[in-house]
């Protein structure tokens, strides 16, 4: 894989195209990519057993070194790609399960020792398998597992909306003047609410995730994850997921994995993804869905009309397609480009190829695929990730959410989910905001956003609420004395600083320095709450596959 390859691209495209001519047509753009095809077009990276025995042992290395992470990255790059029905596979497997076994992650080390038995483990090497396994159940049985008793998932904890249950009782979508759509609260709520936990209709994490997540629900697996048998750039939390990817979007990526992730910059590819499930859900009726994307673009649609909590994927689809997107120049040139490069590689699939065989078919395509790009760059939250890749999820009520630097709310993306917590008190009447990327008070320029922000720090009322923060009263006596109490309070540390934001919040100090502080340590402890319910429910999930004969049907 090769992401120098589209920089190659922009760099070329800035040597040759005259500045003037740069947010041309698309079509200029579509004739250059063509020209410069060699740019961009790697050979496909095949499974390679190899290449499969190489990792393992860079994993091997990094284990010995006690460096779990960079060892389990190569273990799951040595599974993506052994041959299908090689050993390499099992091997991999093995390896995950001594890793986990090393880390006290019993549950996760039998679930893969079960893995490797199933994909042609080596007969020689079986009995150090099995004394693992065995070692792993008699430490479960002495009670050193970390917690595999299914948890209940964090969702909606006030009343939930009677036509929509995903979502909190008392929010409304209303139209912003200067932000466009967003979600208003009806009534109060308080720090620590769970408001939605929507199922994500669509996500791509960018490359760099290719062996941490799961391709199709974005939940961060990295015990579990199965390869895409046709691809080495794809993975999966189970066969489930493994086969809705395939039938929904994967089976047109399959064939040009590698060359997209050559083209492709941080999480982009969710444009073509777009377009692709839209294809499907349109039961891949190129005329129909053609005109349908052309006819109905930038058209405002009514995400609170579906039928929740499952909707019909066609009427998702169609509202993630009805959004006003932004038009941000630097962001469109980008956009141009990629697009185009996007098409070209995707018509070297032969299966789009002959699905896209007319010059007009083709010359739709490359302007939806835009128009995705535009409401994607628009609509998709993102997450970026310490280790420099990125997730962004794209689901009907959650994609309304606006940004703010001092957001109320914040948004997490949980194994297929996208949950919004309450941060600090909201009033009736105000909006509901997250921050895109984690900022805290810290106005900037909007430079950093495709889109000039014009929230509460950035926008029109900004100086009103610098004021505020800058004529902040100390804390009263009252509110001291109840703080320093919460803090001796013998309850959990995310629980004790939602109770802190509320004194602070009842005290008037929002926003200070202080409420601030103790606002971004809550939200850095939920982060954790959720990702550990999350573990701890993968451990739950896979024990039960591997006790039950649910194992043979759902996972690889
Ligand atoms: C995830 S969508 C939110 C829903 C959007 N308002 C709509 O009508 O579809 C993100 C887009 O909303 C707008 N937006 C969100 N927060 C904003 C802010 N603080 N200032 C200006 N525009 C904002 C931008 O156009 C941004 O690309």
């Amino acid at each position: 894989m090769d992401p120098a390859a589209i920089d190659a691209l922009l760099r070329r495209f800035d040597q040759e195209v005259p500045l003037c001519r740069r947010n041309a047509d698309i079509a200029l753009y579509r004739d250059f990519v063509a020209r410069h095809d060699q740019l961009i077009s790697a050979p496909e990276v095949a499974k390679d057993d190899g290449m499969a025995i190489r990792c393992r042992q860079a994993g091997n290395r990094a284990f010995s070194c006690l460096q779990f992470e960079p060892a389990l990255g190569q273990y799951n790059r040595s599974i993506c790609f052994a041959e299908p029905g090689s050993e390499q596979l099992g091997l991999g497997f093995g390896c995950r399960s001594a890793l986990y076994f090393e880390l006290g992650e019993y549950e996760f080390a039998l679930y893969n020792i079960e893995l490797a038995k199933r994909h042609n483990y080596p007969e020689k090497l079986l009995p150090k398998l099995l004394a693992r396994e065995a070692n792993c159940k008699e430490r479960i049985d002495e009670g050193h597992s970390k917690g595999a008793v299914p948890v209940l998932k964090l969702d909606i904890n006030v009343d939930a909306n009677r036509c929509i249950p995903i979502l909190a009782n008392g929010i409304d979508m209303t139209q912003y003047e200067d932000m466009g759509r967003g979600l208003v609260a009806v009534h109060d709520f308080n720090a620590g609410d769970l408001i939605l936990n929507e199922k994500i209709e669509l996500c791509f994490g960018s490359f760099e995730r290719s062996y941490s997540n799961c391709a199709h629900c974005g939940a961060e697996f990295r015990s579990s994850l199965i390869p895409c048998p046709g691809c080495v750039a794809f993975m999966y939390c189970g066969k489930k997921c493994r086969n809705e990817d395939f039938r929904t979007v994967h089976r047109f990526e399959c064939a040009v994995a590698t060359k997209l992730s050559n083209v492709t910059y941080a999480n982009m590819l969710i444009t073509a993804r777009l377009f692709f499930h839209g294809l499907t859900t349109f039961k891949d009726n190129i005329t129909e869905y053609l005109n349908y994307c052309w006819s109905y673009a930038a058209i405002g649609s009514k995400p609170f009309d579906l039928d929740f909590p499952n909707p019909d994927p066609l009427d998702a689809f169609k509202v993630l397609h009805h959004a006003t997107p932004n038009r941000n120049r630097t962001m469109e040139h980008l956009l141009k480009l990629s697009v185009a490069a996007f098409q070209l590689v995707f018509l070297k699939n032969p299966l789009v190829a002959s699905m896209f065989y007319t010059a007009a078919h083709r010359n739709a395509m490359l302007r939806c695929l835009l128009l995705h790009g535009r409401v994607c760059s628009s609509l998709a939250l993102n997450q970026e990730d310490d280790r420099g890749g990125w997730l962004g999820a794209l689901s009907p009520i959650a994609t309304l959410v606006n940004h703010s630097c001092d957001p109320n709310a914040a948004a997490f993306v949980d194994s297929g989910t996208i949950k919004i917590a309450v941060l600090r008190p909201i009033q009736r009447g105000d909006q509901i905001s997250i921050a895109y990327p984690p900022v805290w008070w810290n106005a900037h320029d909007g430079s950093e956003q495709a889109f000039l922000c014009k929230c509460a720090v950035c926008g029109p009322d900004g100086a009103q609420w610098h004021e505020a923060h800058q004529q902040m009263s100390p804390i009263s006596p009252e509110a001291k004395r109840e703080l320093s109490e919460k803090i001796e309070e013998q309850i959990p540390l995310c629980e004790k600083f939602q109770h802190m934001v509320q004194i602070l919040a009842r005290d008037g100090h929002h926003p200070g320095e202080m409420f601030g502080e103790v606002v971004k340590r809550y939200h850095d402890l939920l982060a954790e709450e959720v990702r550990q319910r999350s573990e701890q429910s993968d451990r739950a999930r896979l024990m039960l596959r591997v006790k039950g004969d649910v194992f043979g049907q759902r996972s690889g």
